[in-house]
């Protein structure tokens, strides 16, 4: 099976303060993984490495084929989609939906490129794929915080990526929102030609089935990394977090976690 991206013992510095600290870990194709770790982990700053924003100090990354250092970075990030609210500051409020999910073919913010209708078509494919049709014809500005978010992963597909990459997504949504968003990464993640998911989240209960890889990151180090199955219990996660806490089982692979 190809790689998606691949670690190795890479390690970021920033002054004295070490960010991310011998990293080792391979996403193969077909593998969606989710990241867990507390604030200030380090899973931001990883992100910005996969995604040819900040270099390693030491160590050797690779990402879609690409060694960095020897790899053309703004062909790198045509490749990677990244859904994170932050991303909704720059978007223009008064662009229709539609149009914000097109100007995902050129990684633009508003569509200032002459697109087809067949394009146009596609951004419309997307949105309805997504269940977002009636979205289609409304400013974004007018959309609640789960139909923004559902914009932006559209918006992020539009450009056929072969890693998406999922930063927190759930940020800011009520109970059903989150739970509607998630079904719809879920739907996503069943496609035949989906890209590789890699999803961002402090919360265990957010961590679908289809991320059936779990990398625990703590203080910029790996604590544990594998299958969703062996790490989602009691045991591992009280730990990881090195603070007494409880799981509640949701459904027959969900997985809460409370403090005690
Ligand atoms: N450019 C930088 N210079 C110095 N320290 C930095 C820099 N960028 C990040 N850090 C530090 O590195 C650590 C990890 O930050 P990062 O944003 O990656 O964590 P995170 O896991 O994404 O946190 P959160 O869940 O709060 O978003 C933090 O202690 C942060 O202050």
């Amino acid at each position: 099976m190809g790689e998606i991206l691949s670690f190795k013992d890479v390690s970021l510095e920033r002054g004295d303060h070490i960010i991310l600290k011998h990293i080792d870990w391979t996403i193969h194709e077909k593998q969606n993984w989710a990241i867990l770790g507390l604030n200030g982990a380090g899973k931001t700053t990883l992100l910005k490495l996969i995604h040819g924003d900040i270099w390693p100090t030491s160590g050797q990354l690779k990402v879609l084929g690409g060694v960095f250092g020897h790899t053309s970075i703004p062909e790198l990030k045509r490749k990677i989609g990244w859904v994170s609210t932050a991303l909704q500051d720059w978007l223009h409020p008064g662009d229709l939906v539609e149009s914000i999910v097109l100007s995902g073919k050129f990684a633009s913010i508003g569509v200032y490129e002459h697109y087809t209708e067949a394009e146009m078509d596609q951004a419309k494919t997307i949105l309805n794929r997504l269940g977002g049709k009636r979205l289609i014809g409304k400013p974004y500005r007018v959309l609640s915080q789960g139909e923004r978010q559902l914009v932006l992963i559209a918006r992020a597909l539009m450009a056929k990526p072969e890693l998406l990459i999922l930063d927190e997504p759930c940020n800011g949504l009520d109970l059903f929102a989150r739970e509607q968003l998630l079904q719809r990464v879920a739907l996503i993640a069943a496609e035949p030609n989906s890209p590789a998911l890699l999803f961002v989240s402090h919360y265990t209960e957010e961590l679908l089935p289809c991320f059936k890889n779990l990398l625990l990151l703590r203080n910029g180090e790996i604590v544990e990394k594998g299958s969703r199955q062996e790490l989602l219990n009691e045991a591992t996660l009280s730990k990881f977090y090195r603070e007494p806490i409880q799981t509640l089982k949701l459904g027959k692979e969900r997985v809460a976690v409370y403090p005690t």
